[in-house]
């Protein structure tokens, strides 16, 4: 296990040294970066960096925003000295990653943004989410969860790796949940967005309830360039559900940018 400090907090991650490219991954909410084991199997030798944001994993959790978790992430590579990288982010980290490029993109050759938008879901949204986990935890929302991340083909055929997602979902810290919550709530790329000029594949899964493909074209739509490719069958997390149709998608940007 490996750790560093970021502006006084332990952040987790996990270095794989390699040729060409290196390839950075960000996670979404209420997931550790295990998640993306079957993706980082299939992609060959690239360098590969993962990591556990704020909140999540094994990392620590100080007051934060949208910029800070964008910051974080700059940070490690920076310390690292990677970059730059393509970066594959889901969810919120897919919205970490606009932030990159907007804000460092001497760091950002490419972007690979899964199950993602310019912004997600609605005060709301969040701020119900925020109370119920505060109060009660994230055990009573686990099922709910689940509908949202995985397609009814996993929930069917996947059931026990299903059970171990939900596992990693309701062990997640209340407080860093929360805190990222709140984080996604007051983001909002769709100004940015529209400056990122680097190779961009907006990934969209067909069963997504969290981020449908509607919200993930509306993103393609504000990037100039960028090509939508929408899975079928799939959920929130395609990275896990399809590991190869993720890891493929890496592959062309690696490969468009030149130094795969
Ligand atoms: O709603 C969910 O649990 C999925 C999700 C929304 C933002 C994110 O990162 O994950």
């Amino acid at each position: 296990m490996t750790f560093t400090e970021i502006n006084g907090v332990a952040i987790h991650y996990d270095w794989r040294a390699g040729s060409g490219m290196p390839v950075v991954f960000l996670n979404s909410l209420g997931t550790d970066f295990r998640i993306w084991d079957g993706v980082v199997a299939q992609i060959g030798d690239a360098p590969i960096l993962r990591m556990d944001k704020q909140g999540h994993g094994l990392s620590g959790l100080a007051p934060l925003d949208m910029d800070r978790l964008v910051a974080d992430a700059a940070a490690l590579m920076d310390q690292l000295n990677i970059g730059p990288a393509v970066i594959c982010g889901v969810s919120v980290g897919g919205m970490i990653a606009q932030g990159l490029a907007i804000t460092r993109p001497d760091l950002v050759a490419g972007l690979v943004l899964c199950c993602t938008g310019a912004t997600i879901g609605t005060d709301e949204i969040w701020n119900d989410r925020i109370e119920a986990t505060m109060t009660g935890g994230l055990e009573p929302m686990g099922d709910a969860v689940m509908q949202r991340w995985f397609s009814p083909d996993f929930h069917a055929q996947r059931a026990v790796e299903m059970a171990g997602y939900r596992n990693m979902l309701v062990r997640t810290p209340a407080p860093g949940y929360a805190a990222v919550s709140a984080a996604i709530r007051d983001a909002d790329f769709t100004q940015g967005a529209t400056g990122i000029t680097v190779p961009t594949i907006c990934v969209a899964g067909e069963e997504d309830n969290a981020t449908p493909p509607a919200l993930v074209r509306t993103l393609s739509g504000l990037i100039a360039g960028s090509t939508l490719y929408v899975i079928s069958a799939v959920g929130h997390l395609p990275g896990v559900e399809v590991p190869h149709e993720v890891a493929q998608r890496v592959i062309t940007i690696r490969t468009q940018v030149g130094v795969a």
